[in-house]
């Protein structure tokens, strides 16, 4: 079968900076630094400018059709984002490649306000999923109150002018009770979470919420994707990072790993690799890359090896 991607190497890919009209100023490269410390600036320019460019694109044509069906029918509705969901495994970048885009897509001046939600904001709290035994399976698709982020979606896309998504916080590993983040129709809504392409579910009825799935409400998704070995290897040096920060707060459900030594925080986060991230990457997430508009492929270095297109 006909692959219905087209598939740029990352020299192919890089060539198309030529058709990207902006450049990126020192004072923006420092922004970006901000996001991630790590982030080579080859890879902003060669990669995710081009990207941005592209993204650029759609959201132009996509103004343009509402603009188009908005004088046909004769009425001024509000504004409607457009939403690009991000998927991908726990720990391949998604946060970083969101934040990144978040910066180069605001300096265009058709979409300035550019908005960046987590789905982990709509994780049950640990109190639901305690009471359903499922506290060992967060991220995994029942670990999540889909409906919730239907609406969530539903109300973003309807243009309500101020819709609110729940918190999660890593550090006290909870839903944060009455902290919510205001969406106030931004231009862009970036969505990312490694649930974002996810197919509904039929194992509990409870949550099955009529034919509409989440992807139904994207403009465009992106899923990064890496080998499962790379993957692991920056999910288990985060953690040994997480050390020194976040698990040495007082306040962190994790205190007890800021004293483990780097053996034994290589072998519990290996544990956690295993049984949670792994696994779900596996059963749940890889899955649902096949419905991806576009994938980026990172290479051992976080260099984007590839980029592949869906052609429709
Ligand atoms: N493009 C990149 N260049 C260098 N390091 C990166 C890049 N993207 C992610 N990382 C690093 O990989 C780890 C996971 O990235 P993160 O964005 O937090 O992943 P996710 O949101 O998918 O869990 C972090 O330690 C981050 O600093
Ligand atoms: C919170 C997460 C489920 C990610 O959620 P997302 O924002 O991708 O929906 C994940 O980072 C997580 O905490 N997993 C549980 C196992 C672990 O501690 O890594």
């Amino acid at each position: 079968m006909a692959s219905p991607y087209v598939t740029f190497n990352r020299e192919q890919w890089r060539a198309l900076r030529a058709s990207t009209p902006l450049t990126i100023s020192d004072e923006e490269l420092a922004c970006l630094q901000g996001v991630n410390e790590n982030i080579s600036m080859t890879e902003v320019a060669e990669i995710y400018l081009p990207l941005s460019r592209l993204l650029n694109l759609h959201v132009g044509a996509t103004q343009e059709l509402y603009q188009a069906t908005h004088m046909f029918l004769g009425n001024q509705d509000g504004k409607v984002p457009f939403i690009i969901g991000i998927a991908g495994s726990v720990a391949v970048g998604k946060s970083t490649t969101a934040r990144i885009l978040q910066t180069l897509l605001s300096r265009w001046p058709n979409h300035p306000k550019v908005d960046l939600v987590t789905t982990d904001g709509f994780l049950y709290p640990n109190r639901v999923l305690e009471e359903r035994g499922i506290m060992k399976r967060k991220g995994f698709p029942e670990s999540y109150d889909l409906r919730k982020f239907i609406r969530f979606l539903s109300d973003v896309k309807s243009g309500i002018p101020e819709v609110k998504a729940p918190v999660y916080s890593h550090l006290v590993y909870d839903i944060v009770p009455d902290e919510w983040q205001m969406v106030r129709q931004p231009d862009i809504l970036i969505v990312e979470g490694l649930n974002v392409l996810q197919p509904p579910r039929d194992t509990d009825k409870d949550q099955r919420i009529s034919e509409v799935i989440v992807s139904d409400f994207f403009d465009f998704t992106i899923y990064v994707h890496a080998d499962e070995k790379d993957i692991r290897h920056w999910y288990v040096e985060r953690f040994k990072l997480l050390r020194q920060t976040a698990f040495s707060n007082p306040s962190s459900y994790f205190r007890r790993y800021a004293s483990l030594s780097d053996e034994e925080a290589t072998e519990v986060a290996t544990g956690i690799w295993q049984e949670i991230n792994g696994a779900n990457l596996r059963q749940n997430i890889l899955p649902t890359r096949v419905r991806a508009q576009l994938i980026l492929d990172k290479g051992q270095d976080h260099m984007v090896q590839s980029v592949k297109l869906r052609k429709l």
